[in-house]
């Protein structure tokens, strides 16, 4: 890969005495689908925050690239500004906001219905709606990627987009997905089901917050399906180690 646009070299993150991150090295190209697999609490969403810079989640160690510049010690703002979006697993954030509302944040000028159009939903259907209980997983999962195609970012950090949904949704996500790259956005797209791997260009599996395996996703989901991890044993991350 020529001049990766993420480019994360020996990334540590370490709270409350835990190793949440330990030596992470990771490129995404431009336009390309990098997935990160991974079982319940290995890392990913950790990785994903620190990338986005969420308060709390700046690296101990190493270093984050994105076009060539350092981007670590940028607040959260600045990157949004660079091209960086991150679709949150849980969106509680937004939770009550009218879906009109959510699709024009920061754009009232922006068509709502059009942005609803491209990720399969009917306008009439959920315009007047909020984005609450009441909105299925999946629906709500299309509303927030809707919103992610609509800021056209150069790097979407997408949090488990096909977490609970079926596979009807499922299949439509795939879709949005690979549409969202092929306009040209690259894809962290962040999950523990394997099947998201194989729309992938390239892959890595987490564990215990190290990516242990990196390479084409055939590879990778074979290794995840197999979960050969060399360095633990079903533990969810690493203790600390004294220096
Ligand atoms: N700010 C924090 N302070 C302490 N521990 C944290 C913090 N953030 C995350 N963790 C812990 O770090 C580990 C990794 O969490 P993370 O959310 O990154 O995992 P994940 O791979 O995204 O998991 P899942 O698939 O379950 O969402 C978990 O054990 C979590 O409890």
């Amino acid at each position: 890969m020529t001049d990766p646009l993420l480019q994360i070299r020996g990334l540590r993150l370490e709270r409350a005495g835990r190793r949440l991150l330990d030596d992470i090295s990771l490129a995404v190209g431009a336009g390309e689908i990098h997935a990160l697999l991974g079982g319940n609490g290995c890392g990913k969403t950790s990785l994903a925050k620190s990338v986005m810079g969420c308060d709390g989640y700046a690296p101990d160690r190493g270093e984050i690239r994105f076009v060539g510049q350092r981007i670590d010690t940028l607040p959260l703002h600045e990157r949004a500004r660079l091209g960086i979006t991150m679709a949150w697993q849980e969106p509680a954030r937004f939770e009550g906001v009218p879906v009109r509302e959510f699709l024009t944040l920061g754009h009232p000028e922006a068509d709502p219905a059009e942005r609803l159009r491209r990720v399969g939903l009917a306008p009439w259907r959920y315009l007047g709606r909020m984005l609450d209980k009441t909105l299925s997983g999946g629906e709500r999962k299309r509303v927030e990627l809707a919103a992610v195609i609509a800021l056209a970012p150069r790097l979407a950090l997408l949090d488990e987009p096909a977490a609970g949904i079926d596979l009807r949704s499922l299949d439509e996500i795939v879709r949005v997905v690979r549409e969202l790259r092929d306009a040209g956005t690259a894809v962290l797209l962040i999950s523990h089901r394997e099947e998201m791997g194989r729309i992938a260009d390239r892959a890595s599996q987490m564990c215990g917050g190290r990516i242990i395996v990196s390479g084409s996703p055939q590879h990778v989901a074979a290794q995840y399906r197999e979960h050969h991890c060399v360095y633990c044993d079903g533990e969810l991350t690493h203790d600390t180690q004294p220096a």
